[in-house]
C-alpha cells in the first residue's frame, strides 16, 4: 500500500492561547485509492483537519505529506491542485451562471486552454450526470444536484484525492444516495483517493477504514463492519446507529437472542430468513 496522505504529529490551535488544541499530536496515514471517512462529535476537529492537509490552515507542530510532497509554502499550489473539496453547504459554492461555467471555473483559475476545458467539462458532467444540465442556472438544481455539480468541477481539475466535509449533511436521503452513488463511480474510474467527514452511516458505511476523532486526537479506528458492531457506542461517535444494529437491539431487549457479529442489510434479511421465516 502507497501512503498518499500522511500527518505527522499535527498540533494546530486557532489562537496562540487555546488549551485545548483543535488538533493535538494526531498522525494517521492514508493509502492511495484508500476511501477513508473520518466521524466524531462536532467540535473534535474533523474539519480542522481536512482544511490542514490541503494546506488552508497551517499546524504549529508536525509534518504533512501529499503524493510525495512534504506540505511546505513553495508547494502548496501544487498539493491544493492534488486535493479537490467539497463542503457542507451546496449553495455556497456556486460562482458560474450556468453549471457548465462553474464547473469551468477552477480550470479557468488554472489557466486551462479552452480547447482543454470544454471536453473536460463535458467528461465532467456526463460523470455525474448532469449533461442535461449544463446550461441550466445552479440556483435551480436540488441539493443533491448542486453538490454533483461541485464534484464535476472538482474532476474537471484532475485532482488524486477528494476531501468531503460533510458534503451530504443538507441534503435529503435521495440526494444523499446520489452523490454517494456518483462518489463509488468516479473513485473507481479515476482511483482517486476519498476522505469522507461524515455523521452519515450510509456515507460511512462505504469507506474502507473508519478513523473517530474525539479532542483532536484519533481515538479508534476500523472497517466500517468493526466500528458498527460497537453498536450503541457509535451514537457517543458521532454516528447514528445503523438499521441492522438498531433492529437486533429491539430484538434482544424482546428477548430474542441475535448473532453477536455485525449484519448488513442484507445479512440481516437473510438471518431473519432463515431464522424465523423458515420455521
Ligand atoms: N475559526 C475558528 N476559530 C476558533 N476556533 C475554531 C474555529 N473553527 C473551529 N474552532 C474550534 O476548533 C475545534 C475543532 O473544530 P472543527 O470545526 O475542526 O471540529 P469538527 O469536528 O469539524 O466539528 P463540526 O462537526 O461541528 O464541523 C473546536 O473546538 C472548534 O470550536
Amino acid at each position: 500500500m502507497e501512503p498518499i496522505i500522511s500527518l505527522k504529529n499535527i498540533t494546530f490551535r486557532y489562537q496562540a492561547d487555546q488549551v485545548q488544541p483543535a488538533l493535538q499530536d494526531l498522525s494517521l496515514t492514508v493509502n492511495k485509492g484508500e476511501w477513508v471517512a473520518i466521524i466524531g462529535h462536532n467540535g473534535s476537529g474533523k474539519s480542522t483537519l481536512a482544511k490542514t492537509i490541503n494546506g488552508l490552515l497551517l499546524p504549529e507542530t508536525g509534518n504533512i505529506s501529499v503524493g510525495q510532497l512534504e506540505l511546505n509554502e513553495e508547494n502548496i499550489w501544487t498539493i491544493r491542485k492534488m486535493v479537490g473539496m467539497v463542503f457542507q453547504n451546496p449553495d455556497n459554492q456556486f460562482v458560474g451562471a450556468t453549471v457548465e461555467d462553474d464547473v469551468a471555473f477552477g480550470m479557468e483559475n488554472q489557466g486551462i486552454p479552452r480547447e482543454e476545458m470544454v471536453p473536460r467539462v463535458k467528461e465532467a458532467l456526463e460523470q455525474v450526470k448532469l449533461t442535461d444540465f449544463a446550461a441550466k442556472e445552479p440556483a435551480r438544481l436540488s441539493g443533491g444536484q448542486k453538490q454533483r455539480v461541485a464534484i464535476a468541477g472538482i474532476l474537471a481539475l484532475r485532482p488524486d484525492i477528494i476531501i468531503l466535509d460533510e458534503a451530504t449533511s443538507m441534503l435529503d436521503p435521495e440526494g444523499r444516495q446520489e452523490v454517494i452513488s456518483i462518489l463509488k463511480e468516479v473513485k473507481e474510474k479515476y482511483q482517486l483517493t476519498v476522505l469522507s467527514i461524515t455523521h452519515d452511516i450510509d456515507e460511512a458505511a462505504n469507506a474502507n477504514r473508519i478513523l473517530v476523532m474525539r479532542e483532536g486526537q484519533l481515538m479508534d479506528e476500523g472497517t466500517p463492519a468493526q466500528i458498527f458492531s460497537q453498536g450503541p457506542n457509535l451514537i457517543e461517535k458521532g454516528l447514528d446507529l445503523p438499521f441492522p444494529e438498531r433492529l437486533k437491539q429491539s430484538l434482544e431487549d424482546r428477548g430474542v437472542s441475535v448473532p453477536e457479529k455485525y449484519l448488513t442489510e442484507e445479512g440481516m434479511v437473510d438471518w431473519l430468513w432463515t431464522s424465523f421465516l423458515n420455521k
